[in-house]
């Protein structure tokens, strides 16, 4: 599918006839939750679920590991589980890194032979941690030279293990829910060099929501699990996911670009990373008014200015802070190119070659990204990659452009805010589809 998106140059955006929006909700968030209903045993509600891909494919694989799904009248899910109790022997996560790095541990609680899947950019992405994890946890497992498909047969036992944070977040999230799962007793998941921590929060506080067992977090560099056995009492679990601020931000940087808007359903007490955009935000000069429902972003009064970011810790950022540093007077530098290589493209790459496409010069310069803000932005034919991220990126950048962009694979959206389109419309943007 191709997107067609009219741009008015660099200053000529019509200001929206409905400029308030609603944040999706937070795959981050969904996903884990879908794991932690799985792992508990019980009945548990989650309201406001994400209907993006990542989310039906980890609603598939906990049906497949055995829970219930029922759909609610009022658009929840309730969730029924007791445990995990595998009913077919091939679990397919779709393109989600998260729902593969995460329920693999939770697939080898079982003891059935299990073949693990995925599809799309996930067939390439790096999985030998487990190659090198998973047997020192009792499970074997024969990978496909460190991509997918793997094939494992537990039963995972939780023990003292070191393991190497530096690639992915999203294997120490696996783990703690899969020893959460197993009543770790007096046992310590060490991590050397962790990334991505404030992910690392979200997934402890998505297991304290659902009753699970909850590990002592030792500064990121230990997690342990102590002697008392899991008190779980059956309670029933009510867990609401949280809007989004990776998705979220892209909408963030359109009332900064773009005209003057207001983001619902974001929640500034999140533990999720990406609420970092804000400081960026701040630091380009643009107008910020937090309230407790909604937050209004608009440009600066003499335009916004290059900054300085790290977002070593929060590298989904990278796409949105790309478009926003296009429209910054000067070069903007962002650390933490070095997380962008496994993602679903090579995406410091990906953004250097369609930003050079729209005339934005992107220097990677080892680990920073130096980004030269312009007021003439060009109207072209640009590629997703199959990347959510990177389509969205040049979505708003083509409302800058001095005519239309067309967007190639422009439903990578899917995979993480399958409204963005229809929210850029309802923003004032015009956005057509061949
Ligand atoms: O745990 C999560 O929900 C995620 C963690 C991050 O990955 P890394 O830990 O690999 O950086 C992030 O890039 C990804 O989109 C979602
Ligand atoms: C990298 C991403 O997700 P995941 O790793 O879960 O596929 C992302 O959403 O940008």
């Amino acid at each position: 599918m191709k997107a067609i998106i009219k741009g008015y140059g660099f200053n000529n955006f019509p200001s929206a006839k409905k400029n308030s929006v609603h944040a999706p909700a937070s795959k981050s968030s969904m996903q884990r939750a879908c794991a932690a209903a799985l792992v508990r045993k019980g009945e548990s509600i989650i309201r406001n679920p994400g209907k993006s891909n990542d989310d039906i494919a980890g609603l598939n694989v906990i049906q497949t590991l055995g829970a219930e799904v029922e759909n609610l009248e009022d658009g929840s899910l309730k969730i029924i589980s007791d445990g995990i109790d595998p009913v077919s022997s091939v679990v397919n996560n779709g393109e989600a890194g998260l729902g593969i790095r995460m329920f693999t541990p939770i697939v080898a609680l079982s003891k059935k032979e299990m073949l693990i899947n995925g599809e799309g950019s996930l067939l390439t992405r790096p999985m030998d941690f487990f190659d090198e994890v998973m047997p020192q946890l009792g499970v074997q497992i024969a990978s496909n030279e460190g991509k997918l498909p793997i094939k494992i047969q537990g039963p995972l036992q939780p023990k003292d293990i070191t393991i190497d944070g530096s690639l992915s977040s999203q294997f120490l999230t696996g783990l703690l829910l899969a020893y959460a799962a197993k009543d770790a007793k007096n046992v310590t998941i060490n991590v050397t060099n962790l990334k991505s921590k404030p992910y690392v929060d979200l997934t402890l506080s998505v297991m304290e929501s659902f009753l699970l067992k909850v590990p002592e977090n030792r500064n990121y560099e230990a997690f342990y699990f102590d002697e008392t056995p899991d008190t779980e009492s059956g309670d029933f679990v009510d867990y609401t996911v949280e809007g989004d601020w990776s998705g979220g931000a892209f909408l963030l940087v359109f009332g900064a670009i773009a005209g003057n808007i207001k983001v619902a359903g974001l929640d500034i007490a999140s533990t999720q990373a990406d609420k970092k955009i804000l400081e960026a935000l701040e630091s380009c000069g643009a107008q910020l008014l937090i309230g407790e429902k909604e937050i209004e972003v608009a440009s600066s009064g003499d335009g916004l200015k290059a900054f300085e970011f790290d977002a070593t810790d929060c590298p989904d950022l990278f796409p949105p802070l790309a478009a926003l540093a296009a429209c910054c007077k000067g070069i903007t530098k962002i650390t933490g190119v070095h997380r962008l290589a496994h993602k679903e493209s090579n995406r410091a790459l990906t953004i250097q070659e369609e930003l050079g496409k729209m005339n934005i010069k992107v220097v990677l310069n080892d680990n920073v990204m130096e980004i030269e803000g312009t007021t003439k932005i060009k109207a072209v034919t640009v590629h997703s990659h199959h990347d959510h991220r990177i389509a969205m990126m040049c979505a708003l950048l083509a409302l800058k452009a001095d005519g239309e962009t067309t967007i190639e694979v422009a439903e990578a959206i899917n995979k993480s805010y399958p409204d963005f389109y229809r929210h850029l419309q309802e923003l004032n943007a015009s956005v057509n589809f061949k």
